[in-house]
């Protein structure tokens, strides 16, 4: 009786709790975009855009009606990627952010054909990254959301590029061959354009995989 009482005042009282990881190259804006998150969703918080590079970790907990999202910003420079896998159990979605400027043309098919002179920017960097995260079996069925950032940029390659060129074609690749829940989407970490359509695909995409990754009860 004692146990049932106690199951009913947690359901009534407690929330449930949905950690995030996002991931991507240094310099994607995955910072930026935790500080428009915070200050979309939490009262009273004024968005640093200054940011500095990542080392090591920020993390934040977001209250919204129905679930805490609890986000977990890591660096993306590349001696601190080793650092990412130890998120991976644990998390119930991951957000891989792109810098949209900073890939070429935005096509993989094309990178070998390449001369040394084309600026392909950090688009075979970005999709090694992005293969090597779906690879790990820690990762397998966790929902993934691909953010092609700085959509602010005149320079950036738009998103359906993106898509079409990079992502999809990782996903379809050999090493991106664990079918999972996944999203292609604008953003613009900077001006907030964009971060409202992705924390809801995030908080829909986490409530329909619960039964696989069940959440924590706060
Ligand atoms: N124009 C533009 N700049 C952006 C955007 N998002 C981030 N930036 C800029 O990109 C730079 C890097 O942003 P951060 O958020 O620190 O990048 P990060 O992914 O956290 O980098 P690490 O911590 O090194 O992994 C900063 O100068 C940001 O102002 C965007 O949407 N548009
Ligand atoms: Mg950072």
């Amino acid at each position: 009786m004692y146990h049932l009482c106690k199951s009913i005042y947690m359901q009534a009282t407690s929330k449930q709790e949905y950690s995030i990881l996002l991931l991507g190259l240094d310099n994607a804006g995955k910072t930026t975009l935790l500080e428009q998150i915070k200050s979309i969703y939490s009262k009273d918080h004024h968005p640093n855009l200054r940011t500095v590079p990542t080392v090591g970790q920020n993390v934040s907990v977001i209250d919204l009606p129905e679930l805490y999202l609890r986000i977990w910003d890591v660096g993306g420079q590349h001696s601190l990627r080793g650092l990412w896998q130890s998120y991976y159990s644990s998390c119930h979605a991951i957000v891989f952010v792109i810098d949209s400027s900073d890939v070429g043309d935005g096509d993989i098919e094309s990178l070998s054909k390449r001369g040394d002179d084309d600026d392909e920017g950090r688009l075979g960097e970005c999709k090694l990254v992005l293969e090597d995260v779906l690879q790990n079996e820690d990762t397998e069925g966790v929902p993934v959301l691909v953010l092609a950032n700085k959509q602010d940029r005149e320079d950036c390659v738009e998103v359906v590029r993106i898509k079409e060129g990079l992502v999809r074609r990782v996903f379809e690749g050999e090493k991106g061959q664990n079918v999972r829940d996944s999203r292609v989407l604008p953003l613009s970490a900077l001006t907030g354009t964009g971060v409202k359509e992705a924390v809801e695909w995030i908080c829909s995409r986490v409530k329909w995989n619960k039964e696989s990754r069940p959440p924590v009860m706060r």
